[in-house]
């Protein structure tokens, strides 16, 4: 099966598109497909696969694959391309419009100039905070804020928020000294937590800005992440680090997201996207 793609990042969240607008896939093939083209021996080589699609629901809808073939609920990066993918192919001729996530219905709104979207702020809606939809096990407490965490003959401090998607994040002294490598691997699969989960690590620099560093569920390390950027603002409110209304300037390894937990609840992304290469990937049938 010849497939047509798009490869498109958002600060180095690399994923390989797939518009269904323009093209037939069956779905059962998408766990497979996401595997192979994440490859990048034998595939293409990316953090994993987006699906483009219509959808009564919304103007356009997106589901996201990592790398291992797994299904996520929902992707930052990934939204920020998809709105600057549909706008730049004509798909939908407007600035302001919503997509379909498998986490929620999303409202995207493009910064253009020349026809070419240069900035996507995409609201992310209100993060999920209750421990049982995380979800995480353990004590009785609703929440998790600055929770005691055992891992590794090591006691750290957790606390766990949701933007559709589970996220741990860990606030860290020195982010050059964070065990992303060590314990990334280790807490993603964690069995406290049933779904796996994203692991964050942040260092606090201000109340406005933070160095951020993630181990991605079914994806491993990856450059930037978006729904985690927006869990680490959060966290670091509910720890007292941030302030809610105030833009906090999340720095990851591929580059900057402002994000803002407004004092609506909602919380809002801003950053860039970039189309990196379109072609055809052939599925050996
Ligand atoms: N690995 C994530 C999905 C991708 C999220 C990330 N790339 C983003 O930009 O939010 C999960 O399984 O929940």
């Amino acid at each position: 099966m010849k497939i047509p793609y798009t490869k498109m990042h958002g600060l180095g969240n690399n994923y390989i598109y797939i518009d269904l607008f323009h093209f037939d896939m069956d779905e059962k093939f998408f766990p497979e497909v996401a595997r192979q083209v994440s490859n990048v021996n034998t595939g293409i080589g990316s953090d994993g696969m987006i699906v483009i699609h219509p959808t009564d629901a919304a103007d356009v809808g997106m589901r996201i694959f990592n790398k291992d073939g797994s299904e996520g609920m929902n992707c930052g990066n990934g939204l920020r391309c998809v709105a600057k993918y549909v706008v730049e192919k004509g798909i939908i001729e407007a600035e302001h419009f919503n997509i379909q996530t498998r986490a929620n219905v999303v409202e995207a709104v493009v910064q253009s100039a020349n026809g070419i979207v240069e900035e996507v702020t995409i609201n992310m809606g209100a993060p999920i905070l209750q421990r049982s939809l995380i979800p995480m096990v353990g004590t009785d407490v609703e929440n998790v804020v600055a929770e005691s965490f055992a891992v590794a003959e090591r006691t750290l401090e957790v606390t766990a928020v949701s933007m559709g998607n589970p996220h741990a994040i860990f606030f860290v002294d020195t982010i050059a000294e964070a065990p992303l490598h060590e314990l990334g691997p280790v807490i993603t699969d964690d069995s406290r937590f049933p779904d796996q989960v994203n692991v964050e690590f942040v260092e606090v620099v201000s109340s406005k800005e933070l160095n951020f560093r993630v181990w991605e569920r079914g994806s491993g390390i990856t450059q930037a992440c978006g729904t985690g950027a927006c869990a680490s603002v959060v966290a670091s409110v509910l720890n007292g680090k941030s302030e809610r209304g105030n833009e906090v300037t999340v720095h990851l390894s591929g580059g900057d997201l402002v994000i803002n937990w407004d004092l609506d609840g909602t919380v809002w992304m801003t950053g860039g996207a970039e189309i990196v290469a379109e072609g055809n990937y052939f599925f050996p049938d």
